[in-house]
This record gives structure tokens, sequence and C-alpha cells, in this order.
């Protein structure tokens, strides 16, 4: 059974996949209500409520996976997840419609004081001319930030007829032209926006991007809008301007600190709306993140693809289609590397032969970095903390694509560098016959990797092969199967023998003393 907590009130109609599945138990409450129980979970489904800090990450030590029913990771300590080991997968798309309108439904109730009105209205006024709005037709919305919503938006902009100037680093001019906006500059957009809409996540570059120096380059009577994450526009900033009439109004979802304190100076002011981060609190948004969040959990659990993780390479359905067949194989390289490499490691460098080369392989090196490495150390190591690991150890790794394919279809070779030694080890995989070892050291050979093995490194002389056979013997152990390779007659060759079951830990020692045999390696597991 597979325990799962969900938090943060994430719409039940969306997680019918997970709730139904019988494998699966799904407590629904806070951490708090569960603190008793935080250690047996191994999935934890969140919105931007619940904190999911180092802390909170060491009181779950089986946790696998977390998933965020949005977009924003801010609430989650990516780096401690990432060190752990845990998956962070977010729900990119699913509320990226719902934002988009409630932006636009700001920008619109701004210019026209909707808000303003409504109270006014409300406590018995009846004050026309106090709110005399602005037309939309015509002005011109700068957009920073031209991803998901700040696409979307931009859409809508210019159906009403507005000019649209976009700062993103990302932006290509091409898909400026399709959208019909006009990349610029940030410095541009701040000198010819009549309303400015941040749209980027909250970064060290992004944070204060509207602050008392850029909101002094702007026009006068300016609206600036905020419904990405609280900091990007700098809210203290804002009181001298609001307070001066240059900037004509402000449009907050989002806030340095949610909530605002209740004497929060920017709530004062008449020319500022709010709302309490609402963008993507539609039902719609909420059962398609709740959807996409429960899918990417439910894979997971069963070993399916996942399509969303923030700390790992994304890939679709489609390409893990064709990954898939090696990943065991990268797997089964990284373990035999590692118990046969046995001094320290510097370098380990993987090329990528044939139909590989048409994938985006960085998957596969992540796996055989996880797998080569969970060898030698007592800690969770997996494709999230494989490079982090890595990194820690002092262990350089890359990959690269070749054309050297040796024959093959698909080819992955891959040289592990240490002071002392250097190895190196090839490999396949044929639909017929699966994944074979094609090369080991140079040495052409062709064998399963499966089981125990056990690696002779020898002098090509008669006699070496019934010899081995015979120590083997006498321990009662039987061989299942057996490959040799050679470079040269009469000179260095190897062994490559499989077990049904472990073989004793002396063997190799037995092994070792046996005339003209070099090296013998126990690998496991495999
Ligand atoms: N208010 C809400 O309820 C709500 C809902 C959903 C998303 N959001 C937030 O909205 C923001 C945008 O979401 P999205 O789904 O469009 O994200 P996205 O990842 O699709 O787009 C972000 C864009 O910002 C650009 N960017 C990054 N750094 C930049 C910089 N320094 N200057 C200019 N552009 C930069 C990126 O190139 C990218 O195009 C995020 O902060 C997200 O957390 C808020
Ligand atoms: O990043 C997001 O998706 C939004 O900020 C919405 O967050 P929420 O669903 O936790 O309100």
């Amino acid at each position: 059974m597979a325990y799962v907590l969900v938090t943060d009130g994430i719409k039940e109609d969306g997680l019918q996949p997970l709730l139904n599945e019988s494998t699966i138990q799904c407590d629904i409450g806070s951490l708090n209500e569960f603190s008793d129980r935080l250690n047996q979970y191994e999935a934890l489904l969140v919105r931007s409520a619940t904190k999911v800090t180092a802390e909170v990450l060491n009181q779950m030590p089986n946790l696998k996976i977390v998933a965020r029913a949005g977009v924003g990771v801010d609430n989650i300590d990516l780096d401690a997840a990432t060190k752990r080991g845990v998956i962070v997968v977010n729900a990119p798309d699913g509320n990226t419609i719902s934002t988009t309108e409630h932006t636009f439904a700001m920008i619109a109730s701004l210019v026209r004081n909707i808000p303003q009105g409504t109270s006014s209205l409300k406590s018995g006024k009846w004050m026309r001319k106090d709110y005399v709005g602005t037309e939309l037709y015509g002005k011109t919305l700068g957009i920073v930030g031209m991803g998901r919503i700040g696409t979307e938006l931009s859409r809508r902009a210019r159906a009403f007829g507005m000019n649209v100037a976009v700062f993103d680093p990302f932006l290509t001019n091409d898909r400026a032209q399709k959208l019909d906006v006009e990349s610029v500059e940030f410095d541009h957009l701040l000198d010819v926006a009549d309303i400015i809409t941040v749209h980027t996540p909250l970064t060290d570059k992004t944070r204060g991007l509207l602050n008392e120096e850029t909101i002094a380059r702007t026009k006068k009577g300016v609206f600036l809008i905020n419904c990405a994450r609280g900091g990007i526009i700098d809210e203290k900033a804002l009181i001298p301007y609001l307070d001066s009439g240059h900037i004509g109004g402000v449009a907050l979802d989002v806030f340095e600190s949610e909530p605002p304190e209740h004497n929060h100076p920017l709530l004062g002011y008449d020319q500022v709306i709010v709302t309490p981060h609402l963008g993507a609190s539609t039902k719609e948004a909420q059962l398609n993140v709740a959807a996409q969040v429960a899918d990417e959990v439910l894979y997971f659990l069963q070993d399916k693809p996942i399509r969303n993780a923030i700390n790992l390479p994304g890939f679709s359905k489609e390409e893990y289609e064709k990954i898939k067949p090696y990943y065991e194989l990268t797997r089964k390289m990284g373990s035999i590397l590692s118990q046969c490499m046995k001094s320290a490691v510097n370098l380990v460098e993987v090329s990528y032969a044939g139909k590989l080369t048409e994938l985006d392989t960085a998957i596969l090196t992540r796996n055989l970095m996880a797998s080569f490495l969970k060898s030698r150390l007592d800690t969770t190591v997996n494709e999230v903390n494989a490079p982090s690991i890595a990194r820690e150890r002092g262990i350089t790794y890359g990959e690269k694509h070749s054309s050297e394919t040796h024959g093959y279809s698909n080819l992955i070779s891959v040289t592990v560098q240490g002071d002392k030694e250097t190895f190196s080890l090839q490999g396949t995989y044929i639909k017929e016959y699966g994944d074979r070892i094609t090369q080991l050291n140079g040495f052409d050979i062709d064998f399963h990797p499966q089981g125990h093995l056990l690696y002779i490194q020898h002098n090509d002389r008669p006699g070496v092969i019934g010899n081995v056979g015979k120590v083997l013997g006498e321990h009662e152990i039987n061989i299942a199967t057996m490959q040799v390779g050679r470079k040269t007659a009469g000179g260095e060759a190897i062994m490559m023998l499989s077990f049904d079951s472990e073989l004793p830990k002396n063997i190799e020692e037995t092994l070792e003393s046996v005339q003209d045999i070099v090296k013998v390696e126990q690998i496991g597991g495999v």
C-alpha cells in the first residue's frame, strides 16, 4: 500500500483516479493533522499554503514525490527536495486561463474604477464624476514575462484593440511577430506602456523589478498590475508614487507576505485594488490542476513516466516510450561500472550513438549516474539528486552524441576515469535479445547483464578456463553462462560468468590465486 497525503483543500473531484486506486491510501488534511504519520507518506500533494521546508522533508523520510497543484513552487524547498532525491512536479498549465482572465478582469476593473464605484454606491453615494475611467482601446499594455499567462493575456489585449509591448529575454522575434506584439527592452517598455503587468516567476532577477528607480521611468498615470508573485513589484516603492499621483492605479492579487497585514499601507489607497490570491481560484482551474497532479502521482507510483517534474528533465509520453528500453540498460551499466571500478572516480563520460542520438538522453545519463553512485553510497540516490551528489563527491560527468555505432542500431559507451585506472563499457538494446554488453575495457564480448556476475581478467593461456570451472565446481557453484573475449591470441583476455545465486564472499581471492588470473570482481544484483 502506498500512502499519499493531500493538503490545502485540493479539489477532490479531480483526484478521483488517485482516490479510487485500491493500492493507494489517500489521507486528506494538513501536515499538522497527520503529524504522527508523516514518516509513512510517499507522496505529498499541496497548493501554495503548505510550506514544504527542509524540516518538513526531514519529517517525511519515505517521501518520494511532492506534487504542486498549481504553477509556482516557491512554497517548496527545491534544493532540499533535490538533495534528498524527492521529485517535485507541478501542474503548469491547468490554471493559465483562469489567471489570465483574472488579470484581465483586474486591468478592466482598475481602469474603470469598478471596485471603488461598487463600494461607494453600496455606502449610499452616487459619485459619477469621481470615477471617470480610461479606455483600453489604443493604449499600450506592457507585459513583462511572455510565458503561458503573458501569452494568453496578449491575445486578449489585442482583441481589445490594445498595442502590446513585451519584455521577455526568451521571446524570439518570430514568436513576437506571430503573436502580433512588439518585443522590446525593459527600459523601452517602461517608457511606452500605459499599463504594466508582470508575469514572471519570482527569482533573484525579478524581485523588485518594478522599484523606485524603474517606476520613475514610467509614464505619468501608469497602471501597475501584479497577478504573478508578491515582490516582483516592490510594495514600498509604490507609496511615494501613489502619493504624488504619478501612478494611476495598482491591482494586486499577490503580496510579499500573504495574507498582507491588516494595516498594510497599500490597502489604505483608493487607487489600489486587491484580491486575496484568487488568480487560480475557479472551479475549472482547480479541477484541472487537481487532475494533473493526481495523474502525475499515480503514474509515478505505478512506475510510469511523469511529465512535469521541476527537478528532472521533462519528456512526453511518446518520448518516454522510445527511451524506456535504454533505461534498464543504463541502470545496469552504471551498476557494473561502479562495482568493477573500486577506486575513486573523477570523470564519467557517456556517449550515445545510432538511434539514441535522436532522443533527449539527459535522463538516461542521470539514471546511469544514479545507479553508479548508488552502489557506492548508502544514501538515497536517484535521477533527481544524482547530479548534486556527483558534484559533492568531485565526480564530473558529461554526455555526447556520436556517430560511432560499431554496427549496432544503438550504442551506449561509457568511460569511467579514476586516479589509478580507467574502465570502459559498451552496451546496446536489441529488441529480440534485450540488453547486451558488447565491449568491456576494449574487449569485444556479448552477454546479457543479469543476476550475479563474475568478471575475470586473465592471460590467454590453455587451461585457465578449465581451472576456473574446477574451482567453482569444488565450491559447488553452477555457472549459468560464460563469455570470453580477447584482443590478441595469447594476450590479455577476459571472462564474464553469470550465476543463478549469490557467490561466496571469498571466491575472488580463491580465483585470483589461480595461475594466469589477473583480477576478479564480483558484480552483484544487476
Ligand atoms: N495569481 C495566481 O493565482 C497565479 C496563478 C498561476 C500562476 N501564477 C504565477 O504567474 C507567473 C507566470 O506564470 P506562467 O504560468 O505564465 O509561467 P511561465 O513559466 O509560463 O512564464 C514565465 C515567463 O517569464 C519569463 N521570465 C523569466 N525571467 C524573466 C525576467 N527576468 N524578465 C522577463 N521575463 C522573464 C520567462 O521567460 C517565461 O516566459 C508565475 O509567477 C506563477 O507562479 C500566479
Ligand atoms: O502558482 C500558482 O499556481 C498560483 O499562485 C495559484 O496558487 P494556489 O492554487 O495555491 O492558490
